[in-house]
Order: structure tokens, then sequence, then C-alpha cells
């Protein structure tokens, strides 16, 4: 099947490259030197400079060119994704599997992807694709695996099979509100994460901070219905053990400059940032404990100092880990 890509950022070029090793791909974008640079020098270089992107990748601009395609993979940041589902649904071909990659919460409903999605164009197959895979390494072709969920196995299993190549393992699954729980939530711990490294407070503490993170992620998790099977699997712990590790995550990136009191102005797209204050939002509706969670909204949303965050972190009270 035919498969089109909405979003020519880092990841929408990424996962455009591994699908057009089988068969031609449509990549929509907005920007028109982009575009060009893609058609004609196969090269993203605004988003993936210096890696040579396969001739199977056609650059569009105009969302009547992504019609025919039976699968359409939606790759743009998660507070975009409603105002592209009413860009799309006019050209969109009748049950064409929409396959969700943004990992993010909508911040003034609440929603995940696929509920945004599924209220927007009610009808369409929706399937999740999240994962520990920077867009860098899967353009590069370095060996990646992610998890594609749809509550309909049997698409679940025929999209894993059509989106993965050599070097990406796409494993099937149904658990769909888990793989975008997993997918959302690391990132506001990778925030916390990098602002634990930018502070200096040593290896030690950052290794605290992920597994406490981690804690908060499945008990919020389960709360909002996720199987705990999912959130031990890729696109939960996988993908926070990649997003804590380094500078190469912008989550993490983001987080360090804030530890640092540096300019985020400049910074790339940091998904935790939009997704911080309506998971802290979440947990408090559901009387959830996630200190992790709630200090790195605080501290995004202006009203806990950095340094004010750790020592409350610090200063609660000793009790069982479990
Ligand atoms: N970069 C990565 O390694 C990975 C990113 N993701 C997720 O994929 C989503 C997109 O991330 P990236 O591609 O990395 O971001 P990016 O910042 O590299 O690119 C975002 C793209 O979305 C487009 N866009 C922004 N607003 C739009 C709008 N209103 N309508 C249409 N297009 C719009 C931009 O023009 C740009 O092409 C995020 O939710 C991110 O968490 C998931 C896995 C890996
Ligand atoms: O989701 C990602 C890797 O799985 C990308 O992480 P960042 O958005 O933090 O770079």
């Amino acid at each position: 099947m035919s498969v089109a890509v909405v979003g020519g950022g880092a990841w929408g070029t990424a996962l455009a490259t591994v699908a057009a090793r089988e068969e031609p791909v449509r990549l929509l974008l907005r920007d028109a030197a982009i575009a060009d640079a893609i058609n004609r020098r196969r090269e993203n270089p605004a988003y993936l400079p210096g890696i040579v992107l396969p001739v199977g990748i056609e650059a569009v601009l105009k969302p009547t060119a992504i019609g025919g395609a039976g699968i359409v993979l939606l790759v743009t940041p998660a507070q975009t994704l409603r105002a592209v589902c009413r860009m799309l649904a006019p050209h969109l071909s009748a049950g064409a599997a929409l396959v969700l990659c943004s990992k993010g919460i909508e911040r003034d409903t609440g929603l995940f992807a696929s509920a945004v999605v599924e209220a927007e164009l009610p009808g369409y197959p929706v399937a999740v694709l999240s994962g520990p895979s920077f867009a860098s390494d899967v353009a590069a072709g370095l060996p990646t695996a992610v998890t594609l969920a749809a509550r309909d196995a049997a698409l679940a299993d025929a999209l894993a099979r059509r989106l993965a190549g050599p070097a990406f393992r796409v494993y099937a699954g149904t658990d769909v509100l888990g793989v975008e729980a997993g997918g959302a939530l690391k990132n506001v711990l990778a925030i916390a994460a990098g602002a634990s490294a930018g502070l200096g407070l040593g290896a030690s503490a950052q290794a605290a901070l992920v597994t406490r993170g981690f804690v908060e992620l499945t008990r919020l998790g389960e709360a909002l219905g996720a199987d705990p099977r999912t959130l031990v699997g890729l696109s939960g712990l996988g993908d926070l053990v990649l997003t804590c590790s380094g500078t190469q995550s912008r989550n993490f990136a983001y987080g360090l400059a804030l530890g640092r009191g540096e300019d985020l102005s400049t910074l790339k797209l940091a998904e935790g940032v939009f997704s911080a204050g309506v998971a802290a939002r979440l947990a408090t509706e559901r009387g959830i404990e996630a200190p992790i969670i709630q200090a790195v909204a605080g501290i995004l949303d202006g009203t806990l100092p950095v340094a004010d965050a750790v020592a409350a972190l610090l200063a609660r009270p000793l009790k069982r880990e479990f």
C-alpha cells in the first residue's frame, strides 16, 4: 500500500527514508526551499543535514498530492495535530490508515494523539508508532526498534510489516493508549534528567531521577488505562532510557540548558515542554503522586525555581520504595 508522510521535519523525513525503500513515498511539507532541496539534492538541510535521502522520496507542498495514499503517517508536533487533521480532511482516501508518530498530549484538552485524530477524522483506522528512535539514527540506517499499536491487531501487524526496514524493527501491539502515554511522558522526564545534569547533581542523582520518574510514568500511564507491559516496553522504559541518556535528545538538551540557566529560545522542538503541565494536571485529577512531573511543570510555568524543585524533591518524607 502506498505511503505518504505529513511533516518534513527530522522524524517525518527519517520515516519517509525507511518507507521509501519499498516503493515511492510522498512527503508533505510546508517549506518550498526544503522541498526543493529534497527533490533536487536528496537532502533535508534544515532537519537532517548531511544525510543522503533515497530517490523514492518525493517532497510535495500541496495536500492534494497525498490523496491516493493508503497509509498516511502524521509526523508534526503534537500541538499541531488537530489543525493538521482539519487541513488533511478533504484530501484523504476513504479508509486510509493513519499512523500517528508525534509524542505529546494536547494541552487544551488533555487528549493523546489517537483521541484527537479520532475526533477530527472519524472512521479512519488509527495506529500509533513510538519507541526509542532518534531521527538521525533511523535516517542513517542504524538499528532501531519501535512499537506500532492499533486496536485492530491485524491492522497493526500489516502496518508493522509495511513500515519495517532491514534495520528498523517494528513490533506490533494493540495498546494504543499505553504506547502514546509512554512516548509523551518520557519527554517530561527527560527534561528533568537534563536539568539534573545541568545542575551538576551527578550520575547517582540522575539514575535515581530516571528510576523514580519511571515509577511516575507507570503510575500515571496505568491510571490512564495503559497495559503495564507496554510501559516497560519500547515506548515506555525503552524510550525513557534513550531520551534521558544525553544531548542527542532535544528534551534532555532543553533540561540541560534549563539547569545551567542558559538561553532556551534557540533550542529545537522539545515536546515535553508542552506536555509537562497537562501531564501534571492529569496526575492531579487522578490522585496520582507524580512529584517529578509536577516539578518539571512548575519549573516550566515559572512558579518553581529549579533549585527549589530539587530541594522539595529531596525533602519529601522517606517511605517504602514500593
Ligand atoms: N526527531 C526525533 O528523533 C523523533 C521525533 N518524534 C516526534 O515526532 C514529532 C515531530 O518531531 P520532529 O520531526 O523531530 O520535529 P521537527 O521540529 O524536526 O519538525 C517538525 C515539522 O513539523 C512541521 N510543522 C510544524 N507545525 C506545523 C503545522 N501547524 N502544520 C504542518 N506542519 C507543521 C514543521 O514545519 C517541521 O517540518 C514530535 O512529536 C516528536 O516528539 C518521535 C520520534 C523521534
Ligand atoms: O523521541 C525521541 C527518541 O525516541 C526523540 O527525542 P527528543 O525529541 O527528545 O529528541
